[in-house]
């Protein structure tokens, strides 16, 4: 059995830019990335994105807004179990993205997106979200600098590539 958890990863966007947050602490610190973290028991995927929207930069989401672009599985060597990231999209949101303990949220033009100082995934992923292509990629690390091998391809539909996968995941962890 392939032990896996599951996280969100939420990029609200306009027409010139992308909100990204330097993470301040715990897993991927010092790196940019986009908002969220671990899905809680009781707690659909969707739910989580919006929670964990509040708690790391203090926006407010609201579901019909945010929109499933993407899935990640990453697997470090040595560690059996898989992070599962659920990657959404939005442009709509309430309030001030504002610094938290966790997130310090800055926005870049796409043609300065810190890829330098980020997970090296998102170098390779990045295009087809930002291209809005809907994605689903596999990356395996050596270590936490370091992909030895990925696969990354463009989907027609998150629903009906979730639903294909269905059998492996359990009612509460669909949007
Ligand atoms: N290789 C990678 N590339 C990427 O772009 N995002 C990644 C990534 N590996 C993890 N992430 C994202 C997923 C998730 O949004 C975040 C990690 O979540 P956290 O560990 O911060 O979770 P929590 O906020 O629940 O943690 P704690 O509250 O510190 O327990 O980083």
């Amino acid at each position: 059995m392939v032990l896996k958890k599951i996280y969100t990863l939420v990029f609200l966007r306009n027409e010139k830019k992308i909100l990204l947050g330097l993470k301040k602490r715990g897993f991927g610190i010092n790196k940019w990335n986009g908002f969220g973290g671990k899905v809680e028991q009781n707690e659909s995927v969707i739910e989580a994105a919006i929670r964990e929207m509040k708690e790391e930069c203090c926006v407010t989401v609201k579901k019909d807004d945010l929109k499933s672009v993407g899935q990640l599985e990453f697997t470090f060597e040595g560690d059996p179990v898989m992070m599962d990231v659920r990657v959404f999209s939005g442009v709509v949101y309430y309030g001030t993205p504002t610094e938290t303990e966790e997130m310090a949220p800055k926005w870049f033009t796409y043609d300065s997106i810190p890829f330098d100082d980020m997970w090296p995934d998102d170098r390779l992923w990045f295009p087809y979200m930002l291209n809005n292509k809907l994605f689903y990629g596999k990356f395996h690390y050596k270590d936490l600098d370091t992909i030895s091998n990925y696969d990354i391809r463009e989907l027609k539909s998150m629903d009906s590539f979730y639903a294909s996968r269905e059998q492996n995941i359990s009612p509460k962890e669909k949007n």
